[in-house]
């Protein structure tokens, strides 16, 4: 199953830097295991601004759930998700 999620990053600006730093090099680690894994194929920056644009491909809503809960900066971030299909003027063959 195949999901569009779009963060964007909403630290308060009076967080210590060095726990926002923890936190974010938290973030990176979790994320880049889960590209690693295969779960979260796609993350692009959204360009000028603190927010991105991920595909993720998982087996049910509760795993897409579990994953998103546990992101260190889930707290601290505005999080939508879409459902995504096949769209049927696609050329790649791979698309699921
Ligand atoms: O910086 C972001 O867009 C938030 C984020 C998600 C995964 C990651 O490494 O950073």
């Amino acid at each position: 199953m195949l999901f569009k999620v779009e963060m964007t990053v909403k630290i308060p600006h009076d967080m210590p830097e060095e726990i926002a730093a923890d936190i974010k090099a938290r973030e990176k680690a979790y994320a880049q295991k889960l590209q690693a894994q295969g779960q979260w194929l796609h993350l692009w920056r959204v360009a000028g601004s603190y927010a991105n644009v991920s595909i993720f491909d998982v087996q049910s809503n509760e795993e897409l759930q579990e994953i998103i809960s546990q992101l260190p900066l889930f707290p601290y971030m505005e999080i939508s998700v879409a459902p995504l299909c096949r769209h049927p003027s696609s050329i790649h063959e791979d698309d699921r």
